[in-house]
C-alpha cells in the first residue's frame, strides 16, 4: 500500500483552546489509484493533505507513506520524504517568475536529483508546452501556467501526487482539459493521486472518494 492513515488526529491551538479538526481518520491509497477528498468548507480536507505532505505533524495516529512513518518523523526526515516521494499541485500555480517555462519544469526534478531530459520532453509534449518553453510565467494564460505546474510536479516522478483544487482557478473547459491531462499522466507514471475538490463532478472522475464531515470520514 502506498499510503495508509490510521487514527489520525489533529488540533490547532486557538485563543479559546485547542480546536480539534481531525478525529481519527483512517484511509488507504494504492499506487496507480486516485482518491478524491471532498467535504464542506472547514471539514479538514486541507489539514489532512498538509499532514500527508509532511508539512505539519499529527497529534496522534499513523501516516505510512511508502513504508515510512511520516507522522513520527522529525522535520528533516519529513522534508526529505517530501522532496523524494511526494509531489504537490495547488490552486495557486507558484511558478518561479524569473525562470522560463523550461527551467520551471526542470526545477523540482533537479532539486530531487531526478532530472530526466527524455521524460521532460515527453511531459512538455503531453502538456502541449513545447512552443512555450522559452516564455516566462507572466506571459502565460492561467491554464498554461497550471499545465506547467503539473509538469513541474510530475517531472520529478513522485510516487504520490497531492493536489488541492488544482483546477479551481480555471474556467470549466480549461479545468476539464487540465484535469484530464493530470489523470492521464498520473496513471502513466503509476503514482497515487490524492485530490481535494469541492466539485462532485470532478470527484466522480477519480477511482474513489472519501467524504469528510466535521473532521470524520463520512463516506
Ligand atoms: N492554522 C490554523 N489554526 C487554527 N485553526 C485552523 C488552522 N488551519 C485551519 N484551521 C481550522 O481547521 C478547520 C479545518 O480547516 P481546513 O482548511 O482543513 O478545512 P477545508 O475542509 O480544507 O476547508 P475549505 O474547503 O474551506 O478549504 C477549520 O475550522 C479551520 O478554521
Amino acid at each position: 500500500m502506498l499510503l495508509t492513515l490510521t487514527g489520525v488526529e489533529k488540533s490547532y491551538p486557538t485563543s479559546e483552546g485547542p480546536l480539534k479538526v481531525l478525529h481519527g481518520i483512517d484511509m488507504v491509497l494504492d499506487a496507480g489509484r486516485s482518491l478524491a477528498l471532498t467535504g464542506e468548507s472547514g471539514s479538514g480536507k486541507s489539514t489532512l493533505l498538509h499532514l500527508v505532505a509532511g508539512l505539519d505533524s499529527v497529534d496522534a495516529g499513523q501516516i505510512l507513506l511508502a513504508e515510512q512513518d511520516i507522522a513520527q518523523a522529525g522535520d528533516a526526515a519529513r522534508a526529505a520524504l517530501r522532496r523524494g516521494t511526494v509531489g504537490l499541485v495547488f490552486q495557486q500555480f507558484n511558478l518561479i517568475p524569473s525562470l522560463d517555462v523550461a527551467a520551471n519544469l526542470a526545477f523540482q526534478a533537479r532539486l530531487a536529483g531526478r532530472f530526466d531530459a527524455a521524460w521532460m520532453a515527453e511531459l512538455a509534449g503531453a502538456l502541449g508546452l513545447e512552443g512555450l518553453l522559452a516564455r516566462y510565467p507572466e506571459q502565460l494564460s492561467g491554464g498554461q501556467q497550471q499545465r506547467v505546474a503539473i509538469g513541474r510536479t510530475l517531472a520529478a516522478k513522485p510516487r504520490l501526487v497531492l493536489a488541492d483544487e488544482p483546477t479551481g482557478n480555471l474556467d470549466e473547459a480549461t479545468g476539464d482539459a487540465v484535469m484530464a491531462l493530470l489523470l492521464r499522466l498520473v496513471a502513466q507514471t503509476g503514482a497515487g493521486l490524492l485530490m481535494v475538490t469541492h466539485s462532485a463532478r470532478l470527484a466522480a472522475r477519480l477511482d474513489a472518494r472519501l467524504h469528510l464531515s466535521h473532521g470524520r470520514v463520512a463516506g
